[in-house]
This record gives structure tokens, sequence and C-alpha cells, in this order.
């Protein structure tokens, strides 16, 4: 009896003990939490903010603002604000870089402290939508920037095919005019011409493998468009229900598997010889797999559809626009025209003749400076507290940012030079500095470009495409394709827009994307001078 009570009284002892412990545990980890998240809010309230205050209230309403008037607040923030500024979204705060200095650290911080990679997870949802196998291990980037860049001028003639076949389906050749919603037209063209490099004939053809890398594209773009609009704690929930992305990813298996095990079976009865292998961005995703476990169906399906993700979206939207700007401004038309064809008729459809077309590329930059793809760009996630060299600190796990829309039309510094303020689309303002001519005569000695500012040439305040070592690897591709499908097109097309109004459509802005106007339609009738 006496050892069972000095039993019980050393458990109760133990149980004080314990609890006690657990307790003064319990309460230096909340004084500690408290403390880190006090200092983090702290590192913040010292941003300055735009649209709202520090407080819960006003940075809801701002964060309500931002879905559908980003534009105008990063414009605002960008004005006041010297060095950072900081916006509301529904789960967080973004901060906003603004400086060449700033910015320079921004885009060249080591991946340990600012990274892209964490920032593109979040921003596209990653989770759900393209499955972290993809990411962690993102090869294709790689081969993106090397092989398919360095095969451009090798693969231009079927480039060129595609884009011909595919727009001759799409607007047909009457003499009647047509009318059009541009989008799911230019969609449909962006992606069969890029997949005829990177799956082949005849599956960039094929209806069903379209409507699938269209579908994932916009289900990706929703997924993220939807969860932004929820508190971090609410998406892993909801992000479960409103995918369907793992079906997606069937289809894609279901459409690809006879060509990739074709592919693999050739490679075995040749002794790995990879010459026999179609040249295509699936043969050297089967080339680069770093390791075998990644050579399996679905994971080259999943990456081919990441690719498809990358290409169909951006292009489409920079063509719309710029189908809009051609459309309500016939005399810029006649203007490339001349220009296109004078490089023709001297070295044909090639890759040469397209990198002489000058005033074609100075449109295209001009439409990414004016109506690209996001109003920010240079996403990166702090993986530590990092001090910017003005000495504001951001806290571990801040979403940083630089304000593309607002340095593209900041007409103080070098970037926007011409004739037109920096808010008015000027065609012609990049080529202008390399020719006097502005008329589109003249083009006698049209040579490649040497001191032009290129569309695909990136710089600290031109941004379409990133910036530095993490900058988008599609680009050339990007630039070459898109000015394949402008020369082709204006050459082949008259366009007018259906509806008359004083130039393009207004764009749509959605958080801080931006597209072409979803409601406007054009006219397209065949050229007759051909
Ligand atoms: C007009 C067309 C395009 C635009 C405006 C564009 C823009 C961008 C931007 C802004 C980024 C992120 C860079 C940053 O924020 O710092 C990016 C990344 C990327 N882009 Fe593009 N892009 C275009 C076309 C393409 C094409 C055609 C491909 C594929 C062939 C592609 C593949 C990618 C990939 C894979 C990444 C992620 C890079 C990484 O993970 O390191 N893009 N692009």
């Amino acid at each position: 009896m006496t050892g069972a009570l000095n039993d019980t009284e050393v458990l109760l002892k133990q149980f004080n003990f314990n609890s006690a412990t657990f307790i003064a545990v319990f309460a230096v980890s909340l004084l500690y939490w408290i403390a880190v998240k006090g200092r983090r809010r702290l590192m913040y309230y010292r941003i300055p903010s735009v649209g709202c205050g520090n407080d819960p209230l006003t940075s809801f309403w701002a964060a309500k603002r931002f879905k559908t008037d980003c534009k105008s607040l990063i414009q605002e923030g960008y004005d006041k604000a010297r060095g950072l500024f900081k916006l509301a979204i529904a789960d967080r705060w973004v901060v906003i870089v603004t400086g060449k200095e700033l910015i320079r650290e921004l885009w060249s911080a080591p991946d340990e402290k600012l990274n892209f990679h964490k920032a593109i997870d979040e921003a596209t949802k990653s989770k759900f939508s393209f499955g972290t196998a993809v990411t962690e291990n993102a090869y294709h980037v790689n081969i993106i920037r090397g092989r398919l860049t360095r095969n451009i001028p090798e693969l231009s003639p079927e480039l060129l095919d595609e884009v011909v076949c595919s727009f001759s389906n799409e607007f047909q050749h009457s003499t009647e005019w047509k009318t059009f919603s541009p989008i799911p037209h230019i969609q449909r063209i962006v992606c069969r011409a890029s997949n005829r490099l990177f799956v082949g004939l005849p599956m960039c053809r094929n209806a069903s493998y379209i409507r699938l890398n269209i579908g994932y594209t916009l289900e990706v773009w929703y997924t993220q468009q939807t969860l932004n609009g929820y508190p971090a704690f609410l998406q892993s929930v909801i992000g479960r229900y409103i995918t369907n992305i793992g079906t997606r990813t069937k289809e894609a298996v279901n459409l690809l598997t006879p060509i990739i095990e074709e592919r693999l079976s050739i490679l075995t009865c040749s002794n790995a010889d990879y010459s026999q292998l179609p040249n295509d961005l699936l043969t050297w995703l089967i080339i680069d797999t770093p390791n075998k476990k990644g050579r399996n169906v679905l994971e080259l399906c999943q990456r081919l559809l990441v690719v498809n993700f990358g290409a169909i979206h951006s292009a489409t939207n920079t063509f719309v626009h710029l189908l809009f700007h051609l459309a309500a401004n016939p005399s810029w038309v006649k203007i490339l025209r001349e220009e296109v064809k004078y490089a023709t008729e001297v070295d044909g459809w090639t890759k040469t003749a397209l990198d002489k077309m000058q005033k074609l590329d100075s449109i295209l930059r001009e439409g990414l400076r004016m109506d690209g793809v996001n109003l920010w760009s240079l996403n990166r996630v702090a993986m530590e507290d990092y001090t910017f060299s003005n000495g504001v600190t951001v806290p571990k796990g801040a979403l940083l940012a630089a304000p593309t829309s607002a340095l593209h039309t900041d007409g103080s510094t070098e970037q926007i030079m011409g004739e037109q303020p920096p808010d008015v689309f000027d065609p012609w303002r990049f080529s202008r500095s390399c020719r006097s001519d502005s008329e589109g005569k003249h083009l006698e000695g049209l040579e490649t470009h040497s001191n032009m500012a290129l569309a695909t040439t990136t710089s600290w305040n031109y941004l379409p495409f990133g910036h530095g070592k993490l900058s988008c690897p599609g680009r050339f591709f990007a630039g070459i394709q898109l000015k394949l499908m402008i020369a082709h097109f204006i050459q082949h097309y008259d366009v007018k827009l259906e509806k008359r109004c004083s130039g393009k459509p207004p764009n749509v802005y959605v958080g801080y994307s931006c597209a072409p106007n979803q409601q406007a339609r054009v006219m397209v009738k065949a050229h007759q001078n051909m």
C-alpha cells in the first residue's frame, strides 16, 4: 500500500514536472513565434504600402482593388516610392522593387537568398498544376535555352511550313471579309507551330492534342488566378477540388504513349543511336533525361505540357495584341509589308531574312513593352531575411518583383527612346535609332541589327521576358515564331477591326496579368497583291 502511494506520488510528481515542462516549452515557443512574427511584421511595416495602411481592414480592400486595378496601384507606388513599396494581395504582401541598383540586386542575388523557382511555384501553384517531379528537376529549361535555340536556323523551314498551313486552316483565303474572334484561332496556330518543333508531324496537327495543350494552359492559368484570390490556408483545400490537371495529364499519356514508346524502342534496337530519332524537343528530352527513372512516359508528358504552358499563353497574347494594333492602323501594315517583301526577296523565308526585319522587330518589342503579359516580372521569394543595399530588410518568405509596366513607360530611363511619349504605342520606336528612314522606303542596304534594341534583348528596365540568368529560356524561339507569324499574316491577309474604334480595343487586366480584349473581333480577307 505504501509502495503504491509512493508510486502514485512519483507519477503525480512526474506529471506535474512534465506538464510544467510542457507549459514552459509551449510558452517559450509561443513567445519565440510571436517575436519572429512581430519582427517580420515590423520589417513589412517599414516598407511603405500602396492603396492601404498596414492594418487588415484597409489591406483587405486594397487586395480587392488589386484584382482589377493592379496597373494603377503599381504606377502609384512607382511614382511615390523611392526603393521598395508593398502591395496587398489576398493572402500576403508583394514587395515591389524599383531603381536600377535595387533591381540589379533582385535579378542577380543567389538562389539561396532570393529564389526564382520558389516564386514561380507559388505563382503558378505548381503543387496543383505542373506536379512537383517536373518543377524539382527542371532540365527541360536547359534544353529550351540550349538545344531549341541552337536548332532554330535548321528547323525554321518546318516552323514556316506549319505557320503557313495553320493560318490557311484557321483564316482560309476568302476574297470576302470574314469576322473572327482571334484568340482561339491564334492559340491553335501557336500550338501547332510550337509543337511542330516539340513533337513533330503528325501529332502537332492532332486536334485532340491541340485541344489538350490549350485546355491545360487555360486550366493552369485558371487554377492560379482562382487560388490567388484565397488566403494560403484555404488554397491547399480548394486546390484539390478546382483542378482538372490530373485528367489532362492522363489524356497526354494516352495520346503520346505510342510515339514515346516507338522512340524508346528505336533507341533500344539501335544501341542508343540518337541520330535515328527525329530532331525535336521530345527527342532532346529523352536524350538529356538526367536519370533513367525520369525517362518514362508520364514524366515526359508532364514536361511537354509544362513547356506548352510556357509557350502558348504568352505568344498568343503577344500576337493578338499586335493583331489589334495592325487592324486599327492599316498604314503600319503597308510599311511592314514593304519590309517583309524586300527581305524575303533577298534572303527567302529564312531566319536571316527575319533577322533583317527591323521594323517588324521594333513593333514586336513595342508590343511587349506596352502590352506585356505580366505587370510585374523578376519574381523572387526571400529564402532568408534579406537586406537591400539601401538598408531596407525584407523578411524571409517575402514575395518580391519588379514593376514591369511602370518601368516600361518611365521616360526618364535610357530605355525609352523615340519621338513619341513613352505611354504612346510607337511601332518604329526602336528601328528609328538604326535607320533614318521612318516611312519604310529606301530599304536598300537592309542589314541585320547592330545598334538596335531587339525584342528579345532584355535589360533591367525591359522585362517582358525577365532578365539575367533566369530570364525566359524560350524567348529566341518565341521571337522568331512571332516574327514569322506576323510577316506571313500581313503578306497574305488584310485585317480590320469589326467595330471601328479609336485605336486598339482596351486591354483586360486581372491581378497582375494583362490580356488582349476578349470581346473584340477582327475582319480578315486574303490580300490581293500577292
Ligand atoms: C512572347 C512569348 C513569351 C513571353 C512573354 C515569356 C515570358 C516569360 C517570363 C516573364 C518568364 C519568367 C522570367 C521572370 O519572371 O524572371 C518566363 C519563363 C519561362 N518561359 Fe517564357 N515567355 C515566352 C515564350 C516562351 C516559349 C515559346 C517557351 C518555350 C519554348 C517559354 C518557356 C519558358 C519556361 C520553361 C520558363 C521558366 C524558366 C525557368 O523555370 O527557369 N517561354 N517566360
